[in-house]
């Protein structure tokens, strides 16, 4: 197993693939789209009406900033083993059903070939419309860490998506006013197998293996609109939907803990064994839906070591990465949570490898 570290758009700077480097990762996921912004990013603030606007329609990934990122990536004896997330501005008619959903899937295709030519092996997705959407905040975290909370009694849970927007993003500001309706979980499944059918064939020839993160939060129903990834049982129908090789999970671990009923271990076990798991978001959380809140990576639900006992076990060959962690109190909050669950990471994998 291989210790990494995500970046968002605004923090792929030489800095910290240093930084990264420093704490002993040896592997980059990086995020293109440009949600979480800042120097010293920070997911505790008030997201509720959206992470912002993104008005790159037509403006795809392009095959040289590709080939530019991985080498800058290399160039600090790192490798960039995936990208995270597609931009609303490329794929919302995907996700919405919506007249520009030909065109957007052939743009999908376009920069999946161009993720494979450049060498980058993984693209992680989230097929959601409300997306990442209903955490609050507060100094709930050991020693009163700003942490991420989610408390299903604290929002109104079926606020519904206004027009403009998808994936908790607005891309359409001019938008009419309303909202995007109510959208069953038939029809959640149905765009869901349009987009792995039409994408599976290219990702296979362009090398690239398509992994989904499960719904955060897990809940069957968020702003009137069916979440597909919301337990396990679920998340596993993934697999069936496309036969696909290049098919598989984006495993977040702290989410499928939040999950009612979960087993986090079994999942780990069942797809490090059949080889279905492109990364890991190696999390750790305290409760589950319709109310926890995100921990420290020592202090949550989940015994990590034993989680990494179970990767160890079946030879995972993948990276895992903290993906997020409560806030530190210092000049760089960010920055020192990665770096404290850095550190207990590559600590235990250190203690169980030459066990
Ligand atoms: O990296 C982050 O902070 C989050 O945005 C992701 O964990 C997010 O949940 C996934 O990328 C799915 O969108």
């Amino acid at each position: 197993m291989k210790l990494g570290l995500g970046l968002y758009k605004h923090i792929l700077t030489d800095d910290n693939f240093r930084f990264a480097k420093q704490a002993g990762a040896t592997h980059i996921i990086a995020q293109l789209v440009d949600y979480i912004k800042g120097d010293s990013p920070t997911l505790t603030k008030d997201f509720l009406k959206g992470w912002g606007t993104t008005q790159n329609q037509g403006k795809l990934w392009k095959y040289d900033d590709l080939v530019a990122l991985r080498k800058q990536v290399e160039s600090h004896g790192l490798t960039l083993a995936g990208i995270e997330n597609f931009d609303p501005s490329h794929w919302y008619d995907v996700l919405l059903d919506g007249p520009k959903k030909k065109q957007q899937i052939e743009d999908v295709k376009t920069m999946i070939r161009d993720i494979g030519r450049a060498g980058i092996p993984v693209m992680g997705y989230y097929f959601s419309l409300a997306g990442v959407w209903g955490w609050t905040n507060g100094p709930m975290g050991r020693g009163a860490a700003n942490s991420i909370v989610f408390n299903a009694s604290k929002i109104d849970v079926q606020d519904p998506v206004p027009n403009g927007m998808v994936w908790n993003m607005t891309y359409d500001t001019q938008a009419a006013g309303g909202n995007i309706g109510s959208i069953s979980r038939e029809e959640m499944w149905g765009r869901l197998k349009y987009f792995l059918d039409e994408l599976m064939p290219v990702a296979e020839e362009a090398g690239v293996k398509m992994v989904a993160h499960p719904d955060d939060p897990p809940l069957p129903v968020m702003r009137d609109t069916a979440r597909l990834f919301y337990t396990q049982e679920e998340y596993e129908k993934l697999l069936t939907v496309n036969p696909s090789p290049n098919n598989g999970f984006e495993l977040c671990m702290g989410t499928v803990q939040e999950m009612v009923g979960s087993d986090v271990y079994a999942m780990l076990d069942k797809y490090s064994k059949a080889g279905k798991i492109g990364y890991i978001h190696f999390r750790n959380v305290v409760g589950k839906v319709p109310h926890y809140r995100e921990a420290f990576i020592d202090e949550g639900d989940v015994n990590m070591v034993k989680a990494l006992r179970i990767l160890k076990s079946n030879n995972y060959d993948g990276v895992l990465i903290p993906d997020h962690t409560p806030e530190m109190t210092c000049a760089a909050p960010w920055h020192a949570g990665m770096a404290f669950a850095l550190g207990y990471m590559k600590g235990a994998m250190q203690a169980i490898e030459s066990e």
